[in-house]
């Protein structure tokens, strides 16, 4: 557990012929027990925001305070303590090839000092909580990506971190093991509590796991908040072009407008439906169906599950009597988190 407040930091790199601003007075704070993900593109200032908070580097201006704690002031025995406490998984695992299973995810206790078979028996546990009990033995190089990374996490995990960073810690793998790495993560926040700070180009990672999202962009946060109102309501263009990289796009088509689809010669009435929250996920259509005996044509549709609720766009065709279109239509302005848009044939 740890309470992060990043408070107007700036972090220059001065080199003989230039400077380079890395972060320009990002300010934010991240809750105790969140998983907060930071999404940018290359060069955003992401991986100098981690380097900050474990302690790598300290800011040319502002704090970053861990648990009201100014880390950028740390130095000798606190640094190093205060490091202890922060566990990190890389993109490409950093395992040591030589030593066994067992042995990496020892490493940063026999660091600490702890005595051999305490430390045993301590690595054997996290060998099991990330499911790779039998693995003690086997060394780095007989283990699949997404097997590398679970050692990588048990071993991040070693010195019970109050706070894990995670620098594009699923960037180097498929996308099944992506999502199980991902689930793994989540348990491990959701049993031992702690804080995860995760960094990472894929909005599909921001999606699955976290509860806070900061958008990054050439050394500034440009948006931050819940992760399911930025998806929904996205304000910055970098943001939009983030969410946009998770939307489907019918199988390559481009996605259907309703403005478009109301110059068609249509029968019935046409509904974009977007919601947000828990709505996505009951049987919205089916009840009001039920409510009004409308018929339903669903000519498009697009839901995106987040950690808390889901976000979509449900573009419909209500067809049948003036009378039940208009208890559908009633049915669906009372439900909250929907709002509708209503489109009619102008020829009719
Ligand atoms: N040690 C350094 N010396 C000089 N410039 C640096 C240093 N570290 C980072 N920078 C510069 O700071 C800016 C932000 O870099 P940073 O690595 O934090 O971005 P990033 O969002 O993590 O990108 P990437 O995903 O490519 O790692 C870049 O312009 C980078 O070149």
């Amino acid at each position: 557990m740890s309470q992060i407040e990043i408070k107007e930091v700036s972090k220059l790199f001065k080199s003989k012929k230039q400077v380079v601003t890395a972060l320009n007075n990002v300010t934010l704070t991240i809750n105790s027990g969140d998983i907060y993900g930071i999404v940018g593109y290359s060069g955003a200032g992401k991986s100098t925001m981690l380097r900050l908070l474990n302690g790598l580097e300290q800011p040319s201006r502002g704090q970053v305070l861990v648990d009201y704690r100014d880390i950028g002031q740390l130095r000798g025995n606190d640094l190093r303590k205060y490091r202890q406490k922060v566990g990190m998984i890389f993109q490409h695992f950093n395992l040591l090839w030589s030593r066994t299973i067992l042995d990496n995810i020892r490493l940063p206790l026999e660091l600490s000092g702890m005595k051999k078979a305490e430390s045993n028996q301590k690595a054997s546990e996290l060998l099991a909580l990330v499911g790779l009990s039998g693995k003690e033995e086997a060394y780095p190089s007989q283990l699949s990506g997404g097997q590398k990374q679970r050692v990588g996490i048990a071993r991040a995990l070693a010195n019970d971190p109050m706070l894990l960073l995670c620098d594009e810690s699923t960037s180097a793998l498929d996308p099944q093991t992506t999502d199980e790495v991902l689930e793994l993560l989540a348990k491990i926040n959701r049993e031992l509590g702690v804080t995860i700070v995760l960094i990472t180009h894929e909005m599909a990672v921001i999606r699955k796991i976290c509860h806070q999202v900061a958008v990054m962009e050439n050394g500034q946060v440009v948006e931050q908040g819940d992760v399911l109102k930025v998806f929904s309501e996205p304000q910055e263009a970098v943001t939009k072009r983030f969410v946009q990289q998770e939307v489907v796009p019918n199988y390559g088509n481009p996605l259907l407008k309703l403005e478009d689809l109301a110059k068609e010669k249509r029968e019935g009435v046409l509904v974009q439906v977007t919601f947000k929250g828990n709505q996505a996920t009951q049987p919205l259509i089916s009840k009001m169906i039920k409510a009004s005996q409308v018929d339903v044509n669903v000519i498009q549709g697009q839901i995106q599950a987040l950690q808390k609720g889901s976000v979509g766009t449900l573009l419909i065709e209500l067809l049948g009597q003036k009378t039940s279109i208009e208890k559908a239509l009633i049915y669906l302005e009372k439900q909250e988190e929907v709002s509708l848009e209503v489109a009619v044939y102008e020829g009719n």
